[in-house]
Order: C-alpha cells, then sequence, then structure tokens
C-alpha cells in the first residue's frame, strides 16, 4: 500500500488534492550525500552496477527533499551496454563509447538480451528500492526512446549537432529501422522486467527528439515510442518526455501514453488543447533555480498557473543541474506542496 500515491494518481489522470512533484535528475550531484558516496567509488558504472548503492541513492532525494515519486537511479546508456555496445563515463567528459555502429554488420552483431541476464543489475534495484521504499512513494522506472539511444551508438558520445546519426536517417534508412526496431524490442522486454521488478510508472526519455525535423521524427521515433507506449500501457502508466519535439504532441496524444513531458520551451496551455486528456508534466527551466528563494517560489507559481485546468505533476523541463543549490530545490517543492490552483 502507497502512504503517497498523488503521483501515481495524477499519472492515471485523477484528480488529487495537490500537485504531486519530483525532479528529473533528482538522485545525484546536486545532492552532497550523492557526491560522498560517489567519491568512494571508482566511478559512475560501479554505482549504477551496485543494486544496493544505486537503490541507495534512488532514495537520498525522497529524505533530502521530499519529492512525490522516486526514478531508480540508471541511466539511459544502459540498453546499448547489454546489447553488446559497452559505454565509459569518462569524469567531467560524459558518456563515450569506444566502438559505435557504422555498418549492417555492427547491427546485426548487437544482442536483443534476456532483461535479468543483461540488466540484472537494474532490475535488482528496483527490487531493493521498492522495499526499502515501504510504500513511502511510488517508484518511477525509465529507458530511453530508440531514436535517443541511437543517437548515443552511432556517434558515440554526446553532440551538439549528432551529425553522423541524423546523416544515418539519410543514407541508410532501412539500417536505422533495423536498428531502431532491435533498440524497440530491448526496451519492451527491459520496461516490462522494470514493471515486474517494482516499477509503477515508466518514463521514455526522447533527450534529442528535437534535432529531427518533424518528418523523420514521426518516421524514425514516434512509430518506436508507440511500439513501447502500447506494449507498457496495458500493465502501468507511461510517460513520454521528447525534449524539443513541440510540434509531436498530437501525435503522443494518440498513443496509449497516459502522461505528456513538457520542457521549459512548451507553452503548457497550447499543449493542453493538443494533448486531449493526457496527464502534462514538467516545466520549470532548470535556471529558475538560479534565483534566490523569492525568485524560485514566484518562477514556480507562475509555472503551475499555466498548468491549470487538467492534471499535472510538476517537474523541471529537464534534469536538475548539477551545480543548483539543494536548498532552491526545497523552494521548488515546498512552493508545489502549498499551491491550491
Ligand atoms: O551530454 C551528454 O551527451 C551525456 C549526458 C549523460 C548521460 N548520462 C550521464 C551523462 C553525463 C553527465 O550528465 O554529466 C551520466 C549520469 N547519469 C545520471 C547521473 C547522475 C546525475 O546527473 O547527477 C549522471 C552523472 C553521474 C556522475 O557523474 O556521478 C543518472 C541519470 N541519467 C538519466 C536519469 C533519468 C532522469 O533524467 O531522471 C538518471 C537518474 C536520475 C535519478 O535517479 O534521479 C537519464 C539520462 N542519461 C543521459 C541522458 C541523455 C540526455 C542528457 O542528459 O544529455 C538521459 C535522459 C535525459 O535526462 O534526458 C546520458
Amino acid at each position: 500500500m502507497l502512504k503517497n500515491d498523488l503521483f501515481l494518481r495524477a499519472a492515471r489522470g485523477e484528480a488529487t488534492e495537490r500537485t504531486p512533484v519530483w525532479l528529473m535528475r533528482q538522485a545525484g550531484r546536486i545532492l552532497p550525500e550523492y557526491r560522498a558516496l560517489r567519491g568512494r567509488l571508482s566511478g559512475f558504472k560501479e554505482l549504477v552496477e551496485t543494486p544496493a548503492l544505486a537503490a541507495e541513492v534512488t532514495i537520498q532525494p525522497i529524505d533530502a527533499l521530499d519529492v512525490d515519486a522516486a526514478i531508480i537511479f540508471s541511466d539511459i546508456l544502459v540498453v546499448p551496454d547489454a546489447m553488446g555496445l559497452p559505454y565509459e563515463m569518462v569524469e567531467a567528459r560524459g558518456p563515450l563509447f569506444p566502438n559505435v555502429i557504422k555498418s549492417a554488420a555492427d547491427v546485426e552483431k548487437l544482442r536483443i538480451p534476456d532483461p535479468e541476464e543483461g540488466l540484472g543489475y537494474v532490475l535488482e534495484a528496483l527490487r531493493i528500492t521498492k522495499k526499502a521504499l515501504n510504500g513511502r512513494v511510488p517508484l518511477i522506472g525509465f529507458a530511453g526512446a530508440p531514436w535517443t539511444i541511437l543517437a548515443y551508438m552511432v556517434e558515440g558520445h554526446g553532440s551538439k549537432t549528432f551529425s553522423k546519426a541524423r546523416g544515418m536517417l539519410y543514407r541508410e534508412p532501412a539500417l536505422a529501422h533495423q536498428l531502431l526496431a532491435k533498440i524497440t524490442a530491448t526496451t519492451i522486454a527491459y520496461l516490462k522486467a522494470q514493471v515486474a521488478a517494482g516499477a509503477q510508472v515508466v518514463q521514455v526519455f526522447d533527450s534529442w527528439a528535437g534535432i529531427l525535423p518533424p518528418d523523420h521524427y514521426r518516421e524514425f521515433s514516434t512509430r518506436y515510442i508507440t511500439e513501447i507506449t502500447e506494449a507498457l500501457a496495458p500493465l502501468v502508466p507511461v510517460t513520454v518526455f521528447a525534449k524539443g519535439a513541440w510540434w509531436a504532441v498530437e501525435d503522443f496524444a494518440a498513443t496509449s501514453c497516459r502522461t505528456i513531458g513538457l520542457d521549459w520551451n512548451q507553452d503548457p496551455a497550447q499543449v493542453r488543447l493538443q494533448a486531449g486528456n493526457k496527464t502534462l508534466q514538467g516545466n520549470l527551466d532548470p535556471c529558475a533555480l538560479y534565483g534566490t528563494p523569492e525568485q524560485v517560489k514566484a518562477a514556480t507559481e507562475t509555472m503551475l498557473r499555466k498548468f491549470a485546468g487538467g492534471p499535472h505533476i510538476a517537474n523541471l523541463g529537464h534534469g536538475v543541474y548539477p551545480d543548483t543549490n539543494p536548498d532552491n530545490v526545497r523552494v521548488f517543492v515546498d512552493t508545489v506542496k502549498a499551491w491550491r490552483g
């Protein structure tokens, strides 16, 4: 039994006494207790791949920030890793894939892993977290959208343009579809296993959605996200967060996802008109948290006002930035909790 089910009810589209709140990237570098634990380890991968530690940092923001949901501490890049394309997390630089996908033979070699074998450490972290949470708040599972995962697999690292990945869609569309189909099959099995391990909502992150033109987005991304939502929606509410893809809202509204995530470039009132009865999640600019406490409160209230008229889960428009003062995150959370719009 959940002691606080506000997030879950809002994610199902039900009315709630107040707006629930959590933050993308709430576990991690903003918290001193995370940095202390992380400092004792060899690196990010050790933390992600040690279930008891991943569970511990998942729960840190529940204690420190009093948010209404936990999100499993992991990364979208565990999926390519399990498919046979390992990543390294280079300190202060980000992810790096020593091998990248260049040819049909490379795609051929990728596995569609059994989640318990390839990603058992995430599933174990979910089981430990679920038990330790003891019903305090719901637990969110997640994965990257196939397009965003392809972007990393082809590019090999973060990029301003992702021009190799975008180029592939023009040069070798059939190969891109083969790769996307394999990632999609892996992701569906993985998210279903996350649900079996205790995830009560799943979120699909299409972080690099906004770099595609809308027609390519429909062909190479929406289609695969739709497959994922169709497979998961009978089990748990699904959230789709496609950063920068403001033109995709109506397409997502036609899928069986339950919640649509908004980044800070989107106008909540306009999205409301396009999104039917979906729950909306977002969308404070992470930079708003650099203000004074009074400024944070005012920006949060302005944001809340814009979401009036339907179910809302308060969040930022993307992950919280690592140099954000946790005290300001608490102001954000407390302002949402006090709001009766
Ligand atoms: O810029 C790039 O290309 C790579 C970014 C990057 C990734 N993992 C990474 C890094 C390095 C870094 O953040 O410094 C490496 C990474 N992943 C994570 C952390 C923790 C933190 O940010 O402090 C870190 C940095 C960890 C550290 O250095 O100790 C954890 C993570 N990644 C992710 C999530 C899910 C979420 O966002 O809530 C979560 C869990 C959050 C939680 O439990 O509260 C998902 C993720 N990872 C990643 C992406 C792609 C988009 C992006 O953020 O640029 C996305 C999806 C997204 O946020 O849109 C890739």
